[in-house]
């Protein structure tokens, strides 16, 4: 039995061990991943410490905290990019889909269909903006082209580019400006319909308006996708996010509803970083 899909219970967000108070349930939302005990090392460095999370389906979850606190590394354990690193062991399980992704033998390239990820720094290929968002399709064999005009136009409206280029799709995909480059790679991202998208810091690199842009299309996106976004930027998290993680040293210090942490955290480590105390 699928159990994340089969039955629907309560998501009850766990804390680190050393967490106080136990938080009132998410709500009844099925859980699109569910972290159990998990320790990351790189080398002998922890990195990650028993981290324990429920990511609800189709909401946005931000991680925040400052430099060095594990934010990226446990946004990476998501689509096993971590197995990229060559020192890097990981303890504990992660469910998807009623599946732990670290269990043998599940296929890598296919879970990361499943879960697309967005970087820091636009990466489109060069290749003209039509490739770019076919380029998955045609990997997974896709030739007709109906069929791939069709998930073109309808990605790029995803991420609300279409009318800025639908009259230049052969032009370069490097020749958009950052804001656009970005929202092409979110393009190429939900071609392949994942079902959960990880970004990390998908605007440090861009000016207001870019970054304003994303974060209207991350709230329109979270009907059709589960979304958790690395941010250093408090009030991004704040503005975008249903559920909010702070994290400190590879610790996960609390977690709960955006609203909840922001302006009535249950530790006080929470609300020093919060009111700019520390950090
Ligand atoms: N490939 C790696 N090899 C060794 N140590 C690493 C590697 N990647 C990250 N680390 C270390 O793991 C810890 C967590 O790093 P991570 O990048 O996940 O933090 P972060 O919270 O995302 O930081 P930032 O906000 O600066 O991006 C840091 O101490 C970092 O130096």
């Amino acid at each position: 039995m699928n159990t994340l899909t089969d039955s629907p219970r309560k998501v009850v967000p766990q804390m680190a061990e050393k967490a106080f108070a136990p938080l009132p349930p998410l709500s009844e939302q099925e859980a699109s991943l569910e972290v159990k005990s998990l320790n990351l090392y790189y080398g002998s460095k922890q990195a990650l410490r028993n981290i324990n999370m429920v990511i609800p389906k189709k909401r946005v979850v931000a991680f925040i905290g400052p430099s060095g606190c594990g934010k990226s590394t446990l946004l990476r354990c998501f689509n096993r990019m971590n197995d990229l690193v060559d020192n890097c062991r990981i303890e504990g399980s992660i469910i998807h889909e009623g599946r732990d992704i670290y269990a043998p033998g599940v296929n890598v390239a296919q879970l990361r269909r499943r879960v697309g990820m967005v970087f820091q720094k636009p990466n489109p290929f060069p290749k003209s903006i039509y490739e770019n968002v076919a380029y998955g399709l045609r990997l997974l064999g896709i030739k007709d082209k109906a069929q791939l005009d069709d998930t073109v136009e309808r990605s790029l409206k995803g991420a609300a580019l279409w009318d800025e280029v639908k009259d230049r799709l052969d032009s370069n995909g490097l020749s958009l400006s950052g804001g656009q480059q970005q929202r092409l790679v979110i393009a190429r991202a939900i071609a392949l319909e994942p079902d959960v998208l990880l970004l990390d810091e998908p605007c440090s690199a861009l000016d207001p308006i870019s970054t304003a842009k994303i974060e209207e299309l991350l709230i329109e996106l979270k009907d059709r996708f589960t979304i958790v976004i690395v941010t250093h930027n408090m009030q991004q998290a704040a503005r975008v996010s249903d559920y909010t993680a702070y994290m400190y040293l590879g610790d996960l210090i609390e977690y709960g509803e955006t609203e909840q942490i922001f302006f009535k955290p249950n530790r006080s480590e929470t609300e020093d970083y919060i009111t700019g105390r520390f950090g």
